[in-house]
């Protein structure tokens, strides 16, 4: 970890310029994030990286990966409606990323959920220099093999501590490891973030860990550092998630309001507002 914090009273904070400087740059950047993911939420993906600042492209035909994704600033692979088709998409275009030196953001949906969702994800992590591997704490649990359990693409738990499941994870595959939840963890397996920005409404919508996901891959895009840049896209989008609460009345109003905030929000409100702890 970089030596970008200051001391707070109980615990140490990033740099807030830190976070802020790079939605600026995605701003004036609007890098391309190239995705490969699944057909539920592929249009709130798409909406979501527009109001980050970025351009999104689904693209996923095996013939057009590799061209595709190299005009790209990242790479986004997400399992959620995977087929063997579409992971060996995922493996010529991860390559093909790798080659070129752009950030590959896994989003590991629904592993642990069935064999064909956990041995695909082991089976990207292998074949790919996997840049974040972002998921819920189910998911990061059963990659991790600490314990953790997945029902559907939703988190039922992890048996062991938080903290040390998202190291291990890190540890063990050689990524960077965004575990997601109330309190956001990011590690490369040493230092960990804590990002405590979010909503409690973000639950009840499905596609907000994609949504992350593309979020991260845009920031990714843009920064050298990864764990920094991570944690600053879930504050950022946990920032949106907060302020869009305020006026919903429920989860489809916090929905669109949940787009604009993002959209509106700008570096300023992320510097003095991102709540994101080194422990
Ligand atoms: N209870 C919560 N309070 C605040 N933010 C939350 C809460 N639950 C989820 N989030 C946020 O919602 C997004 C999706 O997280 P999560 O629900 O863990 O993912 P998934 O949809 O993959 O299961 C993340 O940005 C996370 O920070
Ligand atoms: C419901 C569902 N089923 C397959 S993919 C998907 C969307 C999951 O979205 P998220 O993990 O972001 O809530
Ligand atoms: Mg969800």
């Amino acid at each position: 970890m970089p030596d970008n914090t200051r001391e707070g009273s109980s615990a140490r904070f990033v740099d807030g310029g830190i976070p802020a400087g790079m939605l600026a740059a995605v701003r004036e950047e609007r890098p391309l994030i190239h995705h490969i993911t699944n057909s539920v939420t592929i249009n709130d993906c798409a909406n979501i990286t527009i109001c980050v600042g970025a351009a999104p492209v689904m693209a996923s035909a095996p013939e057009e990966v590799a061209e595709m994704v190299a005009a790209a600033g990242a790479l986004v692979l997400n399992i959620g409606t995977l087929s063997a088709a579409q992971v060996e998409a995922m493996l010529i275009a991860g390559r093909h990323a790798n080659d070129l030196g752009i950030p590959v953001v896994l989003d590991p949906v629904g592993a642990g959920a069935t064999a064909f969702r956990t041995a695909s994800t082991r089976r990207l992590l292998e074949a790919l220099d996997i840049a974040v591997l972002k998921g819920n704490a189910g998911e990061i649990g059963v990659l991790a093999g600490t314990g953790g359990s997945v029902r559907g693409v939703d988190s039922a738990g992890i048996t062991a501590d938080p903290v040390a499941t998202v190291r291990e994870c890190a540890s063990s595959t050689g990524t960077v490891v965004a575990m997601t939840g109330e309190t956001d963890l990011v590690t490369d397996g040493r230092g960990v973030y804590a990002v405590r920005n979010g909503s409690p409404l973000m639950e009840r919508l499905s596609g907000t860990g994609c949504m992350a996901a593309s979020i991260t891959g845009a920031f990714a895009a843009v920064a050298g550092d990864l764990p920094v840049s991570s944690a600053a896209a879930l504050a950022a989008f946990g920032l949106a998630g907060e302020r869009a609460e305020v006026a919903a009345r429920g989860p489809y109003s916090f929905r669109a309001a949940l787009f604009d905030e993002l959209a509106g929000l700008t570096p300023d409100d992320l510097a003095r507002h991102a709540r994101v702890e080194v422990l």
